[in-house]
C-alpha cells in the first residue's frame, strides 16, 4: 500500500508539485508520464525521502511522512532503480545483489529468475545495459522493499531490448508483490506495462486511470494528445451518438452532455479507402510504420483527421481517398474549442 494526499513539493520558492494525490494497491503498478520538467523526478525523490514536502502526506502504512514529520530515505524501505543503473563497479554482481543484506536467500531467488546466475562472479563492466538493468532490479528486490520507485529504467537501452526487458521488469515486480511507480517518456511503454497510467503536466496530475481509458476517454485534449496520435472533428453529440462530417458513431461526454463538440479520433477509428469515386479527402502525408502505414487526410472543411492502413495499402500525399468512422466503442466527445 503506497497512498499520497495533497502533496505539494516546492523547490525555493517555486511549486513544481501541487496537491497530488494517488494511491497504489499491493503488486499495482502505476506508470508516471508526462512531459519534460513536468516534476516526474521530482515526485519519486519526495517519496524516496530524497526531497522534503511542502504539504501533504506520505503514507506507506509501517510509516507516515508529513513536511513536519520527516522519515529518512533508510526508514521507508523504498526499492529505487534508475537509468544508468547505479551498481558498484568494483563489486561483483552477486556482490552487487547482495550488498548489506542480512539474508540472502531473496537475492538468490532473484538472481535466478531474472536469468542472472551465469553473470554471478562478473563485475558491471563486462555486462551489457540490460544485464546491468537486471541486476539492479535483483539488488532492490533482493532487500525486499515496500514499495518500489522506476526512474526511467530503460531509456539508456536499444528498441529491441525495452520491449523484452520492460515485461521482464513488470514480471518481477508482480512476483515481489509491491506496488510500484514507474516514470517513463515512452507512451506505448505506457500503457502496455502500467495497471494505471498518471499523466501529468506542469506538477499537476490530469488523469490517473486504466491505460484503457486514459487513450480513449482522456479527462482534456492535453491527455489525449499525449499518449498518442489525436486528431478532432467538429460534431453533434446528443443521446449518446456522435454525428460528424465522416459519419455516426457512438459518444461519451468528457466535459459535455450535448450540443456541438469536438470528437477525439485516433487513427484506428478512421477508416481509409481508395476509391475511385466518391472520395471526401486528400492525403497530405504518410508515414511507414513497418506493419502499417499512419495517415494525414485533409477533408473539404480542411480538419485534418489520421488513419492506420495496413503497409499493403500504398498510399501516397496528394492522393483522393474517402474516411469515415469505423468504431463501435464510444468516442471522447468535448465541448467545441473556440
Ligand atoms: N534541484 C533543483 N532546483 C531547482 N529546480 C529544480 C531542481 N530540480 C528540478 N527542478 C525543476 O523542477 C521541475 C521538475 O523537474 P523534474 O526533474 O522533476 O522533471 P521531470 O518531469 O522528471 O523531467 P524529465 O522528464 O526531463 O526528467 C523542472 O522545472 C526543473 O527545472
Amino acid at each position: 500500500m503506497l497512498s499520497v494526499s495533497q502533496l505539494s513539493i516546492d523547490y525555493g520558492s517555486n511549486r513544481v508539485v501541487s496537491d497530488l494525490n494517488l494511491s497504489l494497491e499491493q503488486s499495482e503498478i502505476l506508470m508516471l508520464v508526462g512531459p519534460t520538467g513536468c516534476g516526474k523526478s521530482t515526485i519519486l525523490q519526495a517519496l524516496a525521502g530524497l526531497l522534503p514536502i511542502s504539504e501533504g502526506e506520505i503514507n506507506v502504512g509501517k510509516w507516515r511522512a508529513t513536511p513536519k514529520l520527516t522519515v529518512p530515505p533508510e526508514k521507508r524501505s523504498v526499492g529505487m532503480v534508475f537509468q544508468d543503473f547505479a551498481l558498484f563497479p568494483h563489486l561483483t554482481v552477486e556482490q552487487n545483489i547482495c550488498f548489506r543484506l542480512k539474508n540472502t536467500a531473496p537475492a538468490e531467488r532473484w538472481i535466478k529468475l531474472l536469468g542472472l546466475d551465469e553473470f554471478r562472479n562478473k563485475k558491471p563492466a563486462t555486462l551489457s545495459g540490460g544485464q546491468k538493468q537486471r541486476v539492479a532490479l535483483a539488488r532492490t528486490l533482493a532487500h525486499e522493499p515496500d514499495f518500489v520507485l522506476l526512474d526511467e529504467p530503460l531509456s539508456n537501452l536499444d528498441a529491441a531490448l525495452k520491449d523484452m526487458l520492460r515485461w521482464d521488469i513488470r514480471n518481477a515486480l508482480k512476483d515481489a508483490g509491491v506496488p510500484a511507480i514507474w516514470v517513463t517518456h515512452d507512451q506505448e511503454e505506457a500503457l502496455s506495462v502500467g495497471d494505471r497510467v498518471g499523466v501529468l503536466k506542469a506538477g499537476k496530475i490530469q488523469q490517473i486511470d486504466t491505460p484503457e481509458r486514459c487513450f480513449s476517454i482522456p479527462n482534456n485534449r492535453f491527455v489525449a494528445r499525449f499518449l498518442g496520435e489525436a486528431s478532432f472533428i467538429a460534431g453533434k453529440f446528443e443521446n449518446g451518438q456522435a454525428t460528424t462530417a465522416i459519419g455516426n458513431a457512438p459518444a461519451q461526454g468528457v466535459d459535455c452532455e450535448s450540443g456541438d463538440v469536438d470528437v477525439l479520433l485516433r487513427p484506428d477509428d478512421v477508416l481509409l479507402v481508395q476509391s475511385s469515386v466518391g472520395n471526401n479527402g486528400e492525403v497530405v502525408w504518410v508515414r511507414f510504420e513497418g506493419g502499417s502505414r499512419l495517415c494525414a487526410v485533409k477533408l473539404a472543411c480542411f480538419t485534418v483527421v489520421t488513419s492506420r492502413v495496413s503497409h499493403e495499402v500504398v498510399v501516397n500525399p496528394g492522393d483522393e481517398v474517402h474516411v469515415s468512422l469505423s468504431t463501435s466503442h464510444p468516442l471522447a466527445v468535448y465541448t467545441k474549442a473556440n
